[in-house]
């Protein structure tokens, strides 16, 4: 799926492939590790010229093997450096215990190092190959390090963060900045390893591209490469039909606002007819505030059902401000039924709580044609036993819902996830934390609503809204409201 290694995710199992299929290739695989030791001394000194001393912490395994050229290499610049080891470098082997006879200098046991003024700390403790918590020792000289003023260099990932999951492993180092080789890895872009991080850069340190592509698996960064080519292709000769109709419920006359928010989004997205099916007592809540958006009365399944009669309205939203668990339970099966696509979001998924094999079922057959966009807590009424596993990344969790319910999982938060029944599985990055506002997600599920309609694959329809929800977002700035977000919706399309 994924084309460039720009976007790609490597897990560390992923990572652990593409070294052997490199050395298999007949790389060097001490070559290797000595461009990313100099790239990351290389990074040291740029982005700290007034550091006085540069410590490097080196653990047991090839990340400590980076840190050896590191500490060489800075060395070799005429800085000043120390070395401080986790565990005894007696014991390093293959290319690590290369680099470590090739360092010569002295190395101090890692509990000897105090934090002072003018230290920069290149962390070489632990990279893709940290497999369990850390031991007391080290969280203390973690923590003792984060709540000094030292600013930390981390190779390739801070120490304490897992790669596959992005979890703190007992601590971890709050990162200025970090190295890391040839791709990203899920724990860059998952929370918490997100906030850990800082500023991220990504060193080419010569291993093909085929063998990255090769060795990925299904999941990437959400960015336009993944969707640019099913995006709706505007034509002057187009018209409102070929654009698509997208149908919302509203909810009752006490929660009108969420189904509108969701319409006019789905029409300033580009659906070609939005209608808001909305019942007799909140016909005049809702045409006080819309225009473009048409209405139509839907009382229950008897009117949805002669609507249902129309086979151009094949895409539908249900669930934001909707209320009522046991209609949106009938409501989705009659929408089931055909080749119409339902986004379910809010209420709408909790409707499921009791019985969510009920929905997976209704699906069950097919191409996706359900879209979840469940935020964590409506996410455990669906999937309680994913949401319970820790042991599971986030990317995982969306993709096992994903292939549960044969839907579209859009996990929602600050790093949402977006997965697939067949494993395939994006994580977004662009969405500003005022994005976390009332209505938000309404908008989000309209958006969905509208790529559908416009007849875009599930998997990209979602993808595509989650990355112009968060780039609408950013137009909008600090400060947004999910009106002002439908408003930036347009003046993003150029760049997707
Ligand atoms: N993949 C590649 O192609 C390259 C990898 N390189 C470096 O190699 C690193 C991966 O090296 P490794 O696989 O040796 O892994 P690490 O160096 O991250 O750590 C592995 C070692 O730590 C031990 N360990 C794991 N968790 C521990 C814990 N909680 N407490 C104590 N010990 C623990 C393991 O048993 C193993 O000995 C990367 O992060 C990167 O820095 C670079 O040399 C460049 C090339
Ligand atoms: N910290 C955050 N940073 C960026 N985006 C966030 C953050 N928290 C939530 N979001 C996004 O904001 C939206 C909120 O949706 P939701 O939880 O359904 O709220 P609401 O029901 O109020 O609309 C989602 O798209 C989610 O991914
Ligand atoms: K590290």
């Amino acid at each position: 799926m994924q084309s460039h290694k720009e976007t790609l995710l490597l897990t560390p199992e992923n990572m652990g492939q593409v070294d052997r299929a490199a050395a298999a290739s007949g790389l060097s695989s001490y070559g290797l590790m000595e461009r990313a030791g100099q790239a990351v001394a290389a990074c040291a000194l740029r982005r700290f010229p007034g550091a006085l001393r540069f410590v490097i912490l080196c653990g047991p395994g090839n990340n400590g093997g980076d840190g050896y050229v590191v500490a060489r290499a800075l060395r070799a610049a005429g800085t000043e450096i120390a070395v401080h080891a986790l565990g005894e470098p007696a014991a390093l082997r293959g290319d690590a215990a290369t680099a470590f006879a090739q360092f010569t200098g002295s190395v101090a046991p890692l509990a000897d190092y105090h934090p002072r003024s003018g230290d920069v700390v290149v962390d070489a403790l632990f990279g893709a190959g940290l497999g369990r918590n850390l031991a007391a020792d080290v969280i203390a000289t973690i923590e003792a390090i984060n709540e000094s003023a030292v600013p930390v260099l981390a190779v390739d990932l801070p120490s304490g963060i897992d790669g596959r999951t992005g979890a703190v492993r007992g601590a971890a180092f709050q990162a200025a900045a970090t190295v890391t080789f040839m791709c990203r890895k899920p724990g860059h872009l998952l929370l918490p390893g997100r906030m850990m991080t800082g500023d991220l850069e990504i060193f080419d340190i010569g291993i093909p591209e085929r063998i990255l592509l090769a060795q990925g698996g299904k999941i990437g960064v959400n960015a336009p490469a993944a969707w640019r080519h099913v995006l709706p292709v505007k034509t002057g000769a187009g018209h409102k039909y070929v654009r698509g109709h997208l149908a919302v419920f509203s909810g009752p006359a006490t929660a009108t606002g969420a189904g509108r928010l969701s319409a006019m989004a789905g029409l300033r997205a580009g659906a070609g007819l939005v209608t808001l099916l909305s019942p007799t007592a909140a016909l005049s809540a809702n045409a006080a505030h819309l225009t473009a958006v048409m209405l139509k009365v839907v009382n229950g399944d008897g009117d949805l059902s002669a609507l249902l009669e129309d086979v151009r309205l094949k895409t539908f939203v249900l669930g934001p401000g909707f209320g009522d668990g046991e209609r949106a339970r009938r409501y989705a099966d009659l929408i089931a039924s055909g080749e119409r696509r339902l986004v379910l979001d809010a209420d709408g998924i909790t409707a499921f709580r009791d019985d969510p094999q009920m929905l997976f079922d209704l699906f069950a057959e097919g191409e996706p044609r359900l879209v979840l966009t469940p935020h964590d807590g409506e996410f455990a009424r669906l999937f309680p036993d994913l949401a319970e596993d820790s042991t599971l990344s986030k990317i995982e969790r969306g993709q096992k819902a994903a292939a549960r319910s044969n839907g579209v999982v859009i996990l929602k938060g600050a790093d949402t996830v977006i997965a697939a029944p067949d494993g395939r599985a994006l994580v977004n990055e662009n969405a500003p934390p005022w994005l976390a506002t009332a209505g938000s997600g309404d908008v989000l599920a309209g958006l969905v609503g509208a790529h559908l309609a416009q007849g875009m694959p599930a998997f990209e329809a979602a993808a595509s809204a989650v990355w112009r929800h968060g780039e609408a977002g950013r137009t909008a700035g600090e400060g947004l409201t999910a009106e002002t977000l439908i408003d930036a919706l347009g003046g993003v399309d150029h760049i997707m």
